[in-house]
């Protein structure tokens, strides 16, 4: 029997492996952590994360081909395929920080391989990491390998979150790169085998090493550079009278360009598409390439205006001050049907209104308050290290309350900011959060998931991103 074992517990390495699990019942899947309560979590009934179907695989296959254990040495030492998918964030401190990827857990896990394995292995790179980086990851495993081959694969994942269990099952591609000695072939080879249980060969593509590294790279700075595109957009239509979903509908049209991604919003979040930019901005210097850096900054100072913009929109709108004020923030995750919550844009736009005195209500329906807390006290970057590394009792901002019902969140408010889209927020009685709130009673809507017409009908004084402005907000600044 092939075993697998996966280093990283998390949001990549659980969906994942508990999908190889099911489609490949004469595998033996372990997923190992350091962290314990992550793996309690995933022997629990209350999986550590939340991704649609990903508790009925997983309850289907734990006990029989599947494991968590954070008995890692042990579940290595027994492998034949390791998968590594540990956290590759960005460097805080040092060289390179602020742009670099930290590969410190990504090294550690490199050592260990090499100290516990006793036979030959497939390391497979899970993780988004640097171009080059299975280059490093062979020199940490040759030099202490005591005879041992070692085989490494780049397997980058492209999976998004909410979406996760549908991209595993039925996945656009699935990248394999390797060394192109006849080793190397035999290892993407046996890694093809594992895919090819569900995946259809023409979905499977081999590439050389350095090849699928920055693939993955690409993949995240093209669709976050496609968001920064329609978000710059959104700022001309409101200057100009045009409606960003109008213009986003006839540019989608074009088969060239396709539909996809391109809905204007508050600016995008989620623990990838900054950090891997700004790692392909410091390879991008690294090598001299000044220009081809610029470009792909512009992607993230983009995103940082698009989130500023809004902040200054509520601001502004309110009669230039928010202090004092409740404001009810629906959505705090970084996109629907997750819960997590790493680089969401609603903490830069909380930390925006609280810095002008809010007072703010937040609801989310899959997002506790500790998690709130936690991200609204935390330092830029810290949220991508893994959880037990972490404050273990944030520090609470007083004017945040966290409450589990959108009503509750926009009783008495000023205004409310809508920052993920989340179906119920679609169906909410507005209104009886209208007759409930303050007068004149102001939504800031930064997904356009609301009818802006209907809740112009109903009272409300309405921004929706990139749709044409209210009369009240025509001459008030956007930007500061
Ligand atoms: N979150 C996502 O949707 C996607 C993430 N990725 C990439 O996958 C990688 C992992 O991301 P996530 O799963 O989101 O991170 P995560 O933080 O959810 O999970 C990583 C896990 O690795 C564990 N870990 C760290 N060092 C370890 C070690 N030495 N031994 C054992 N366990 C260790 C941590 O405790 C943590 O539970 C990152 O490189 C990320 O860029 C790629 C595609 C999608
Ligand atoms: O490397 C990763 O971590 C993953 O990053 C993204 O997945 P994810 O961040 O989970 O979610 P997305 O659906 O890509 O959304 C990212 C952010 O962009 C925003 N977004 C997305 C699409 C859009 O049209 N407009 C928009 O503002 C979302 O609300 C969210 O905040 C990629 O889509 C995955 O392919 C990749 O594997």
């Amino acid at each position: 029997m092939v075993k697998i074992c996966c280093i990283g517990a998390g949001y990549v390495g659980g969906p994942t492996m508990a999908v190889i699990a099911l489609k490949c019942p004469s595998i033996e899947v372990v997923v190992v952590d350091i962290s314990l309560s992550r793996i309690s979590a995933w022997n629990s009934d209350q999986l550590p994360i939340y991704e649609p179907g990903l508790e009925d695989i997983v309850q289907q296959c734990k006990g029989k081909n599947l494991f968590f254990s954070t008995d890692v040495e042990k579940h290595v030492s027994e492998a034949d395929i390791i998968f590594v998918s540990v956290n590759t964030p960005t460097k805080t401190r040092g060289l390179g920080a602020g742009k670099a990827a930290d590969l410190t857990y990504w090294e550690s896990a490199a050592r260990m391989i090499a100290n516990v394995s006793k036979s030959n292995k497939i390391v497979v790179e899970k993780s988004t990491v640097p171009v080059k980086t299975a280059e490093a990851i062979e020199k940490i495993l040759t030099h202490n390998s005591k005879g041992i081959n070692f085989q490494i694969l780049s397997n980058p994942e492209f999976l998004a979150e909410g979406t996760a269990i549908q991209d595993l099952l039925s996945p656009d591609r699935v990248l394999v790169g390797g060394r192109e000695t006849p080793d190397g072939k035999k290892a993407i080879q046996a890694l093809k085998d594992v895919y090819s249980n569900w995946v259809p060969e023409d979905r499977i593509l081999t590439t050389n090493l350095w090849s699928a590294e920055l693939s993955k790279l690409a993949a995240n700075a093209f669709l976050a550079q496609r968001i920064s595109s329609v978000n710059a957009m959104s700022a001309l239509c409101e200057a100009t009278g045009a409606d960003v979903s109008q213009v986003s509908h006839a540019v989608g049209k074009d088969t060239r360009i396709g539909p996809k991604f391109l809905n204007a919003s508050v600016g995008f979040g989620g623990s990838c598409f900054q950090k891997d930019i700004l790692n392909l901005v410091y390879i991008c210097e690294c090598n001299g390439l000044t220009e081809v850096a610029n470009y792909w900054k512009q992607v993230i100072k983009v995103n940082d205006y698009q989130k500023n913009r809004f902040v200054n929109r509520v601001v502004s709108s309110m009669f230039n001050t928010v202090s004092g004020k409740k404001i009810a923030i629906l959505g705090f995750a970084f996109k629907k049907d997750t819960g997590d919550t790493r680089e969401t844009p609603a903490i830069d736009v909380c930390k925006g209104l609280l810095g002008d005195k809010a007072r703010l209500s937040i609801y989310d329906p899959q997002v506790i308050e500790d998690q709130i807390q936690r991200e609204l006290s935390m330092s830029k970057y810290d949220w991508d290290h893994p959880t037990h590394l972490q404050p273990m009792s944030p520090s609470t901002v007083k004017q945040v309350s966290v409450v589990w019902d959108a009503y509750e969140a926009t009783r008495g408010a000023h205004g409310i900011c809508i920052l993920t889209e989340w179906d119920e927020f679609k169906t909410l009685d507005y209104q009886r959060i209208f007759e409930n709130m303050q007068k004149p009673a102001f939504l800031f809507d930064g997904r356009n998931i609301v009818n802006v017409q209907k809740m112009r009908e109903i009272g409300f004084i309405v921004y929706s991103i990139g749709k044409p402005l209210d009369p009240w907000l025509k001459d008030m600044p956007s930007v500061a």
